[in-house]
């Protein structure tokens, strides 16, 4: 049944990291997101595909929150979203060096402050590929919402300037070693920044006029040419159409098909170069019990087939 072929890593292993975090935006939920998931069966499934399952269990990150954080600049909750990416970034990083695949459930998508940063460590050339209705892209200076899940690609790329209290976040990115593919909700600024960075991106405009292999191709070709490069994939599960995954805090019509989404998935694996992957932005709290369902089983099958499973 598996179809294990990933050359960066000695053995079939996982190391799940749950991050039960929702403070790099407002909406209240995104924090059970790992609890649904993992309820759902989602380690069994892996276990079953054939990878050895490391799992931490629940942390707690709430011991984290400060009791004082006023906003720094337009920033919110910026002392907390530090302190649980900086403890994400440790585990990470431990699971990497222990040569596993880290698998880290969101949570709100700030938390790849800490993943990515956690994979640069141990692979500094990594590729991070952004599968994403949003760019997450705003600097302290660009941000409207001051909401951190819109921010943490400036931080690891080290265009945000500096903001003592995200201190322990490091340059870690290149832009050549960057694309984006599903974007469809992109602020001026970021616009801006993506043209000036001559960030590599693929709307969903793009999706249309090639089709999505094609896009994964010339994605992959990008970041990793000829599977030179170690691949991050962090999957905003609001990439996809809301049809097929409602139960999500900023859902944005226009997005990624089923197939869409499970065909990156599969072609990300089939490259052999994935590392670290991570599935942010499940809130089980929003839309009905269908929705939540929907919701969940599809970011469990973006993760089963990431890790090997195929539909023969
Ligand atoms: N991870 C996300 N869902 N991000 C949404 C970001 C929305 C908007 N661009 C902002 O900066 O607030
Ligand atoms: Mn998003
Ligand atoms: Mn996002």
């Amino acid at each position: 049944m598996s179809t294990y072929k990933l050359k960066f890593l000695p053995h079939q292993s996982v190391g799940v990291i749950a991050v039960p975090f929702s403070g790099g935006q407002k909406r209240e939920g995104v924090d059970h997101g790992p609890v649904k998931i993992v309820e759902f069966g989602l380690l069994d499934q892996l276990k079953e595909l054939g990878w050895s399952v490391h799992f931490d269990g629940h942390r707690d990150y709430t011991q984290l929150r400060p009791t004082s954080d006023p906003p720094v600049g337009k920033l919110l909750n910026t002392r907390y979203v530090s302190a649980v990416t900086e403890s994400v970034a440790a585990s990470v990083q431990a699971q990497l060096e222990k040569g596993s695949l880290a698998l880290t459930l969101g949570g709100d998508h700030s938390v790849a402050l800490g993943t990515f940063s956690g994979t640069a460590r141990v692979y500094p050339d990594a590729a991070l590929i952004w599968i994403d209705a949003h760019a997450d892209i705003n600097t302290p200076d660009t941000t409207d919402s001051g909401n951190i899940h819109g921010c943490p690609v400036s931080f690891l790329l080290g265009i945000a300037g500096h903001v003592e209290e995200l201190g322990w976040v490091k340059p870690c990115l290149t832009p050549d070693r960057l694309v984006y593919i599903g974007l469809r909700d992109v602020d001026a600024g970021e616009k801006k920044i993506l043209k000036e960075h001559g960030i590599k991106a693929f709307s969903m405009h793009e999706v249309d006029k090639y089709g999505i292999n094609k896009v994964v191709e010339m994605a992959i070709n990008h970041v990793s040419p000829g599977g030179s490069r170690p691949i991050h994939l962090s999957f905003d599960v609001d990439a996809l159409d809301p049809s097929v995954a409602p139960s999500t805090g900023t859902p944005v019509r226009g997005g990624l098909t089923f197939r869409e989404g499970h065909y990156i998935c599969e072609a990300v694996h089939e490259t052999g170069c994935l590392v670290a992957m991570d599935l942010m932005e499940v809130n089980p709290t929003l839309e009905d019990d269908e929705s939540v369902f929907q919701t969940v089983t599809i970011g469990c099958s973006l993760v089963r087939c990431a890790l090997g499973e195929t539909l023969l």
